[in-house]
């Protein structure tokens, strides 16, 4: 049995993910407390393009974890940058919730039924790109921030009529019921690692990595993994117009994964999607093969174009 601090962000949804693994690990024998630690892109409300560098939701974390303040972090994978930290472990990926974007539109409509000039609000240019290679060109793209029950309140408050968020931070928080239309994985490409939690410790705390050990989903790690290595091969950070979806080919028990990505102008005119498919266990090798037929299809010259 261990003792564990926590660290989480202050948000609602940080706070609803950290409680879901404090869970696991109190009914695993472990005690558990929560310390919540404040991020620079918690503090910071302008646009995270104009804020820049990777990782502001993570780093604060990480600070925390390397000050020894808390023993563990609990953080949403989609926003942990590729590049390892010394001394610290991504110790566990535990299994994922749905990958997958969806929409919340007013009146329950769908994004095909959205009428000419509705607004339409997101800050992510991955979805951004995406969206607007849907076919529906009299959009308005409204580009927004703020934790989950900010962007569905412009929507209820009628200052937009949708936006686009994660399926994932939806279900965490008990509001999926909000969903109008999920889009498919390989229309909306998702972020890479989205859906999934990454819980990371110090990488000397032997009896903390062993005790994280037990919340490991092999499937998820081998998805995700996939996803993220796209993501560095083609040397783009988390805020570049790119997604990037692995799953497990033939249900949980399958033993291959299916990886899709696609790398896009910020404007939509131009995009290149790309799928392979291999071993559970070559996931990385994986990644990196499709991250290099993106490059040999002119994938760094697309995400240099964005316009913001
Ligand atoms: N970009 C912020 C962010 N980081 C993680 C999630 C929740 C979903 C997840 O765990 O991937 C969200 C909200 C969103 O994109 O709608």
């Amino acid at each position: 049995m261990t003792h564990l601090r926590i660290g989480t962000r202050r948000s609602t949804l940080a706070v609803v993910q950290t409680r879901i693994i404090a869970t696991a690990l109190e009914r695993a024998g472990h005690t558990c407390e929560l310390v919540e630690v404040t991020t620079e892109g918690d503090r910071n409300r302008s646009s995270l393009a104009k804020i820049g560098g990777q990782g502001v939701f993570v780093g604060a974390l990480r600070d925390a974890l390397l000050e020894e303040r808390v023993d563990v972090a609990v953080h949403s994978l989609k926003d942990l940058p590729t590049g390892s930290v010394a001394g610290l472990t991504l110790a566990a990926v535990p299994p994922r919730e749905d990958p997958r974007d969806v929409l919340v539109a007013r009146d329950g409509l769908t994004f095909a039924a959205l009428p000419e000039g509705a607004r339409v609000g997101t800050g992510s240019s991955r979805r951004l790109a995406q969206l607007r290679q849907l076919g529906k060109d009299d959009l308005e793209f409204i580009e927004i921030r703020g934790n989950v029950d900010t962007r569905i309140a412009k929507v209820r408050d009628g200052e937009l009529d949708a936006v686009v968020l994660a399926h994932a931070g939806l279900t965490r928080l008990g509001r999926q019921g909000e969903i109008t239309e999920t889009f498919g994985p390989t229309e909306l490409v998702p972020a890479p690692g989205q859906g999934a939690l990454a819980i990371e410790c110090r990488t000397a705390d032997e009896g903390v990595v062993r005790a994280l050990a037990g919340l490991e989903d092999p499937r998820t790690r081998a998805a995700v993994t996939a996803e993220r290595a796209v993501l560095a091969g083609i040397g783009a950070g988390c805020s570049a117009p790119m997604g990037a979806f692995a799953d497990t080919i033939g249900g949980a028990d399958g033993n291959d994964l299916s990886l899709h990505a696609v790398v896009a102008t910020v404007d939509g005119s131009t995009s290149v999607r790309l799928s392979t498919s291999g071993p559970l266990g070559e996931a990385e090798e994986l990644g990196r093969q499709l991250a290099t037929a993106l490059l040999a299809e002119g994938a760094s010259r697309l995400i240099e174009e964005r316009v913001t």
